[in-house]
């Protein structure tokens, strides 16, 4: 049955995210108030800049005072789309106090301090619940949290921000440049407000620790993942990828050790082979796949960014938070009881795809090769190009077998120190094999 007196919602925000949100709740009323039980009324939205016109919304109810919104004590849902630290984390602890429940997409700050959020919604009674905040309209969170509550996820592999996805795309397929891609893709609202987030993998990293503590169970943070950006990336990685039958992707990747004691996760770029499914992730779509002991290997793929997307996921958890708050009920808290510690990258096993520039003379294959076997790492593949310009420089590529990460930067650091090393042109990690 219906009940007549609406919930109310605070909306914090009403940037790229933030508009769909409340266009939504406008257009979709009827269906949302028929799903719920109860009509959905935005009762308050905070912003930054009241003069603004916000079509679709009664400037009655635009306000710059968020605090005061989430303490009026008669709001049923806040939804935080603010984004950053503070003041989005008092805002929200604020919210519980006064009874609310809470819908957020701040991955920063749920890898920043997810555990103050989740302890500030147990102690009141409310709901966290943060869909949005990793792969946008890609269900993941709710999968992970509740239909896969009853197996054991040992590995979180996927490309997790859009922003980089859209420019490595465009790279890879048009030869755009990098600076002109990242503009297109801020211009069309997939970017973080300071991109620098999205570009050198702290969006990517703060979604890593989300996945992994809610997959495997444990407390993990931004800095607990090993991270490194896309910035680095270049015209020539893309060729040798190519080269090798591959392309590049921005990929994160939470692993339960083999001992089962303890866990990784790290953002950064890495070759993948053009067979493999992430190759053909274009734009900002994003892609996981959650492999799990009895499910075996399942994948989530659709857009990771954007308005709308964004907006479809912190609808669906409007209505699971207002479907519990009529229930008298509330979802999944937090689940870290297994306090897995997580371990530095150096004890990741992975594979290496190093291109160096050698002195074109004979002995120097053997000299590397040597370096190689000395720091226990087996060599998968070698090529050999000497240069059309005869400038007694080759290029050699060498491609390992598996090993650990601590072993191969141990390789490539005394490789640098071999007179007959001019360079090391790049190194990339090869993943999906
Ligand atoms: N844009 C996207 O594709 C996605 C964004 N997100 C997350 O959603 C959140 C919002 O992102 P966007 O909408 O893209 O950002 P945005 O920058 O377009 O919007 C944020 C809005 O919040 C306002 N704001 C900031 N501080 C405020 C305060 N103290 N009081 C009132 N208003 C305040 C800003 O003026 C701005 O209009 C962030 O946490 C972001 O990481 C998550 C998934 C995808
Ligand atoms: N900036 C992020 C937005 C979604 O989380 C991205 O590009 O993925
Ligand atoms: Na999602």
């Amino acid at each position: 049955m219906m009940r007549t007196r609406p919930l109310k919602v605070a909306l914090l925000g009403c940037g790229v995210v933030g508009s769909e949100v409340a266009r939504i709740m406008t257009t979709h009323a009827d269906d949302l108030a028929a799903r719920i039980g109860a009509p959905v009324e935005l009762a308050g939205v905070a912003v930054r800049r009241p003069s603004k016109v916000r079509e679709g919304i009664d400037r009655e109810l635009v306000t710059t005072d968020a605090k005061g919104l989430v303490s009026r004590g008669d709001i049923d849902v806040v939804v935080e789309v603010i984004g950053g630290i503070e003041p989005a984390r008092t805002l929200i602890t604020t919210a519980f106090e006064n009874g609310a429940s809470v819908v957020s997409a701040n991955k920063a700050l749920l890898a920043e301090d997810g555990a103050t959020l989740y302890a500030a919604a147990e102690k009141h009674g409310r709901d966290l619940y943060f869909e949005a905040a990793v792969a946008g309209a890609i269900p993941l969170i709710r999968p992970l949290r509740e239909s896969l509550a009853g197996d054991k996820v040992n590995r979180v592999l996927g490309i997790v921000n859009g922003t980089t996805n859209f420019i490595l795309d465009k790279m890879d397929t048009s030869g755009a440049g990098y600076s002109e891609a990242l503009d297109e893709a801020t211009a069309l609202g997939y970017a973080e407000a300071d991109p620098t987030a999205d570009v050198e993998g702290f969006d990517a990293a703060a979604k890593a620790a989300i996945l992994a503590g809610i997959s495997f169970h444990t407390r993990v943070r931004l800095d607990d993942v090993y991270r490194e950006g896309m910035t680095e990336v270049t015209a020539a990685d893309f060729a040798s990828a190519r080269r090798m039958g591959c392309t590049i992707k921005l990929l994160a990747i939470c692993e339960r050790a083999a001992d089962g004691r303890s866990v990784t996760a790290r953002v950064h770029p890495a070759m993948i082979p053009l067979s493999h499914p992430l190759a053909s992730v274009r734009g900002a779509y994003n892609a996981v796949f959650v492999e799990a002991e009895a499910a075996g290997r399942l994948m989530f793929y659709g857009p990771g960014a954007g308005g709308a997307p964004t907006a479809s996921a912190v609808l669906g958890d409007l209505v699971a938070v207002c479907r519990n708050k009529l229930a008298e009920a509330t979802g999944p808290g937090e689940s870290a009881y297994t306090q897995l510690p997580v371990s530095p990258m150096g004890e990741v096993v992975t594979r290496y795809h190093i291109s160096l520039d050698v002195a074109d003379k004979p002995g120097v294959l053997a000299q590397v090769a040597t370096v190689f076997a000395e720091h226990g790492v087996s060599i998968d593949t070698v090529r050999q190009q000497g240069r059309p310009d005869g400038d007694g420089e080759a290029s050699l590529v060498v491609v390992t077998h598996r090993a650990h990460d601590a072993a191969l930067s141990g390789t490539v650091e005394a490789l640098r120190n071999l007179d007959t090393v001019h360079g090391v042109a790049s190194i990339m990690r090869v993943e999906g094999e």
